[in-house]
């Protein structure tokens, strides 16, 4: 499988269960992995080949900016959906961090991974050896 990725793609949003988070905009930072299959763009040179990451950051950016949710748990599942349904992507893994959301701490955040990993190329069959 091949990967298309989008790092530290950062947001302003309204996120968070505190008053204080409904009522103040937060930067939220996210990184992408996004499961896919390169050689059809790469033997063609054709953008409409290939997961267009350009689009893909505009799509999220949109998305989070307008989204008001209490957990970075809820932005992420919805973030995941968003990408897998509208860019067909079969797998990915997506962080959402809130720098600064804790004092003691750089940043927190969640992890998830979505999906079933491309296969790409033939299996080998041990019966076949
Ligand atoms: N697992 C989570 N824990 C917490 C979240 C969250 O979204 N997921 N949110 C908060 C507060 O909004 C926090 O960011 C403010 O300090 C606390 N824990």
């Amino acid at each position: 499988m091949d990967i298309v990725y989008i790092r530290e793609l950062s947001v302003d949003t309204v996120i968070g269960i505190f008053d204080w988070e409904r009522a103040h905009r937060q930067t939220v930072v996210m990184n992408l992995e996004l499961g896919t299959d390169i050689r059809a763009a790469a033997a063609t040179d054709d953008i409409s080949k290939t997961l267009n990451y350009k689009a893909v950051t505009e799509a999220v950016f949109a998305f989070v900016r307008s989204s008001e949710f209490l957990l970075i748990e809820t932005l992420a599942e919805r973030c995941a959906a968003l990408i897998m349904t509208e860019f067909e992507v079969p797998w990915l893994r997506l962080s959402i961090a809130k720098p600064g959301a804790m004092r003691q701490a750089n940043e927190v955040g969640v992890v998830i991974e979505r999906g079933t990993p491309l296969v790409i190329g033939a299996a080998v069959d041990a019966s076949d050896k």
